[in-house]
């Protein structure tokens, strides 16, 4: 059955829908995902929270859905743009195809679009809303999105335990990808997972010996009220900010964040360490960034930079022990080269031993 991708600069491209039409169009804003294999992780990534995301590898699918890549509970997309989406999983560990996976969720995928094209537009002109439909005279003229607070619709509700240690991690959660957790337990760390909402005296009680301030969707400046407890954080405890987190912890400390034009999405980004002098792949997933000159005068020191781009990747700071970064050093998808951030945070963790600082 025929469906129709038009996007808010006009373009209508025409594809076949390897799902159930949506009943009535599927609006959201539509960003392209390069990596070549993880679309399950993509999927299920609260950080694409509402998003149309395109892959633009051309052949989707292969090896279905498992049981063990899931980096939440279901999908967050509002849609799924591909050129060829494979209807059986070729795999011994798929529990479900692709399509039988989104047609459970009810998240829309059509096909036969011309991915390139596609790209192309948006590196041109930028991310942008886009509607998904079954007619082309249906499609709407309002292109505008809903302004809706997508962190308060992935977070967690009440705290969850994972994982048993001498260290105790207290994870903000403003939708936490599961393999963040999980790089945490495996190194031997308690984590209690928090609401991205809960104040400062409500981590207290829970003793941590560090935090993690989570990724998430939308623009960090949606979330000036957490602000002031994320700065209150990181002048208390040894803190890792990872993506969403490392922008919050740069507002939080009084730098600025600017969108990028179409993001950094994917599993090969160039990143150099400027404490290793080593420039190692990166997994990304972003629309926001620090700016640069907005560091100066506010403690915040540059460590990492995108050697695509030169845009800030993750920053420390002369007086806390604070390290953020704006790729995915839990990978999932993408390469886990850059692991070592973790280990170098529970090595803070460890030699701070339990102390709550308060600096001024
Ligand atoms: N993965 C993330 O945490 C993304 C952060 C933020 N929503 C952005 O798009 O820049």
């Amino acid at each position: 059955m025929t469906g129709y991708l038009q996007l808010n600069s006009g373009e209508c491209f025409q594809g076949q829908w390897l799902t159930s039409a949506p009943a009535d169009g599927i609006k959201g804003e539509i960003v392209f995902f390069t990596g070549m294999t993880g679309y399950q992780e993509v999927l299920t990534d609260p950080s694409y929270k509402d998003q149309i995301i395109v892959f633009t590898y051309p052949l989707i699918g292969n090896y279905g859905i498992n049981e063990a890549n899931f980096e939440s509970k279901k999908p967050h997309v509002a849609g799924v743009i591909v050129y060829e989406a494979k209807q059986t999983a070729f795999h011994y560990e798929a529990q479900y195809s692709l399509i039988e996976y989104l047609e459970k969720w009810g998240i829309p995928m059509l096909g036969s679009i011309d991915t390139r094209a596609v790209v192309k537009k948006i590196r041109s002109l930028g991310t942008m809303p886009a509607v998904l439909s079954s007619s082309e005279n249906k499609i709407e003229q309002d292109m505008t999105l809903p302004e809706n607070h997508k962190v308060s619709k992935v977070t967690v509700f009440t705290p969850e335990q994972h994982g048993s240690g001498d260290q105790h991690i207290v994870l903000m959660d403003f939708g936490t990808k599961k393999s963040i957790v999980k790089s945490l337990v495996k190194r031997g760390c308690a984590v209690t997972v928090v609401p991205y909402n809960t104040s400062f005296e409500e981590v207290k009680k829970l003793k941590p010996d560090g935090v993690l301030l989570s990724n998430g969707p939308g623009d960090p400046k949606d979330l000036q009220s957490v602000l002031p407890t994320v700065k209150k954080l990181i002048t208390h405890y040894p803190t890792l900010g990872i993506c969403l987190g490392h922008q919050l912890a740069a507002l939080a400390l009084g730098a600025n964040t600017n969108k990028l034009a179409f993001g950094h999405r994917g599993a090969n980004h160039p990143v150099v360490d400027s404490v290793t002098g080593k420039v190692f792949m990166s997994s990304q997933n972003h629309s926001y960034v620090v700016d640069t000159h907005s560091i100066k005068d506010t403690g915040l020191t540059l460590r990492f930079t995108n050697l695509h781009d030169q845009s800030v990747e993750g920053l420390q700071h002369e007086k806390y022990p604070l390290q953020t970064v704006q790729f995915h050093p839990e990978a999932n998808p993408g390469p886990a080269e850059s692991e070592y951030i973790f280990d170098e945070f529970i090595e803070t963790v460890k030699a701070n031993n339990g102390r709550v600082f308060a600096y001024a």
